[in-house]
């Protein structure tokens, strides 16, 4: 049996951790499938590569109401869809080889505890002093009548497809539906958005997920409060029974796209018979410093927390590292903010609490809310939709949350995360700080400066 040092389960945001601090250990990764995981190969960055074609396609249909009239000739899916690959793909035999010639075990199979701190990999048992896991989470294929009797994509396929539909059903109203709606609307798809959840985008403040499903609402078909009876083919595609409030409903697609969320890898790994804790969502149960419930293992990532996002794993990915090499110094993340950003059209961003979340926990809170119409820049783009919305506690004056749905609100709510996470007050950042004039961030001062 192989002993290693340390041995990193999954190479997405596991391979992260590995640089040279750590070069003197005898170190194995087991990846079953490509190095980069979700984010790159299927994730964050072919979809963002994707909805950045989408936003020029609609930039240039929406260019009218500022007199230019453009049309788009051609959006050749192919070829974006080839140009993103032809950059992704090649980055998986890179990093797999670097590793490898830097004197890294590279197991390419599955792995599956079979008791503590032992794995099963393909034909090989391998221990370890210190194990890291980071085996990520997978789409979610729910349990609806007739849903295993018909082709469906995932996130996982649906950006490798030849030749865009011309009709597409997407299962879910959450990042996948508002991100691919707009993709694959943009493209010339008809879309019709199927959801159990009263609105789209559920999560977010109340006001940006009623404005939201009312703008997708005009783009796409969206079936709320959703109850989906039964799936079957009809012809070359499907057709789904939903039941809504105001009664049955019949959607056929050339396609559908199932987007109902994401499970954590944990039952891949047989985690249990490695004797880790894990919670009533399967996700591996961590303290604050990412150590589970077997001494010398680590989890981080999807596997481990429930924000799902690549942003928090990097962090997690520092910890650890620092966390396994410094035992007499265990780092945590220094707050609780989880910011995250939904690549639709228009964007959203959020950080902190929402307006329902305030009001359900009963927290005092003072209430902002500013168009981005009210400022210079949001005049000149003619904008009638967007908005900024934040949430400040009254005695101290700091930020509990902020919300933007409009354009760029994936930037221009960074400064207000470094407040919130520094400890500034509303009126240190909007009131002390200058902001450009006559750019976006105007918006930002003023929502402030309203509270
Ligand atoms: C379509 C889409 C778009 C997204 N966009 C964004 C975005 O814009 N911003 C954002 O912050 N987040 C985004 N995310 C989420 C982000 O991709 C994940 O949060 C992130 O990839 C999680 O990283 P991870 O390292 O925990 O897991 P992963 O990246 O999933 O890596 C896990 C790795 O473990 C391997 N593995 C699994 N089981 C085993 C096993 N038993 N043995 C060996 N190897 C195994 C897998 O093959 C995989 O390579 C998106 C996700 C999707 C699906
Ligand atoms: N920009 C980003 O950061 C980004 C982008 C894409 C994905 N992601 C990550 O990937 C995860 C997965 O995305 P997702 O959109 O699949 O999940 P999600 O959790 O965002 O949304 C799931 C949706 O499916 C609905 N649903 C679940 N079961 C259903 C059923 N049986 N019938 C009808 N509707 C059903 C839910 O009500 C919800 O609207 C996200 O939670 C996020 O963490 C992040």
């Amino acid at each position: 049996m192989q002993h290693y040092d340390l041995v990193i389960l999954g190479a997405g945001s596991g391979n992260m951790l590995l640089n040279d601090e750590l070069a003197h250990l005898r170190t194995a990764v087991v990846e079953a499938d490509r190095f980069g995981g979700t984010c790159l190969n299927r994730g964050c960055i072919p979809s963002k590569m994707y909805v950045l074609a989408a936003d020029a396609i609609e930039d240039a249909r929406a260019a009218a109401r500022l007199g230019v009239h453009a049309t788009v000739e051609r959006a050749d899916w192919q070829a974006i869809r080839d140009r993103i690959f032809r950059r992704i793909d090649p980055l998986h035999d890179g990093a797999l080889d670097y590793r490898r010639k830097n004197g890294v075990h590279v197991y390419t199979t599955e792995a599956r505890f079979v008791a503590p701190k032992v794995l099963q990999v393909g034909t090989e048992q391998i221990t370890a002093d210190t194990f890291v896991i980071a085996v990520g989470s997978r789409p979610v294929v729910p349990d609806i009548p007739g849903l295993d009797t018909v082709p469906f994509h995932t996130s996982d396929t649906v950006m490798r497809i030849d030749e865009v539909p011309a009709s597409m059903a997407v299962i879910g109203g959450g990042f996948i539906a508002a991100e691919f709606g707009h993709v694959f609307g943009a493209f010339g798809t008809g879309i019709t958005i199927v959801t159990r959840g009263p609105r789209l985008l559920t999560r977010e403040d109340e006001q940006i997920s009623a404005r939201f499903t009312e703008l997708a609402s005009r783009r796409h078909r969206v079936l709320l409060e959703a109850d989906i009876t039964s799936v079957e083919r009809r012809g070359d595609g499907v057709a789904l029974t939903v039941n809504c409030p105001d009664g049955e409903h019949s959607v056929e697609a050339a396609m559908l796209l199932v987007s109902a969320g994401r499970r954590p890898n944990t039952d891949r790994l047989d985690a249990a018979a490695g004797g880790l804790e894990l919670d009533a969502h399967g996700h591996i149960v961590t303290d604050r410093a990412y150590r589970t419930s077997v001494p010398g293992i680590w989890a981080l990532g999807d596997v481990a927390n429930h924000f799902q996002l690549k942003h928090m794993a990097n962090a997690e990915s520092r910890i650890v590292r620092h966390n396994m090499l410094h035992p007499q110094d265990q780092r945590t993340l220094p707050h609780s903010l989880a910011p995250h950003a939904v690549f639709t059209s228009p964007q959203i961003a959020s950080v902190g609490l929402t307006e329902q979340e305030a009001r359900n926990r009963k927290i005092d809170y003072l209430a902002s809310v500013r168009d981005y119409a009210d400022t210079a820049y949001g005049w000149a783009l003619e904008d009638t939709t967007s908005f900024v919305k934040m949430l400040a506690d009254p005695r101290d004056r700091m930020l509990l949350g902020a919300h933007i749905i409009g354009p760029q609100a994936a930037t221009l709510i960074q400064p207000l995360i470094q407040a919130m996470t520094l400890g500034l007050t509303v009126d240190q950042i909007g009131r002390d700080v200058l902001y450009i004039h006559p750019a976006l961030t105007e918006v930002v001062e003023q929502a402030l400066l309203a509270l």
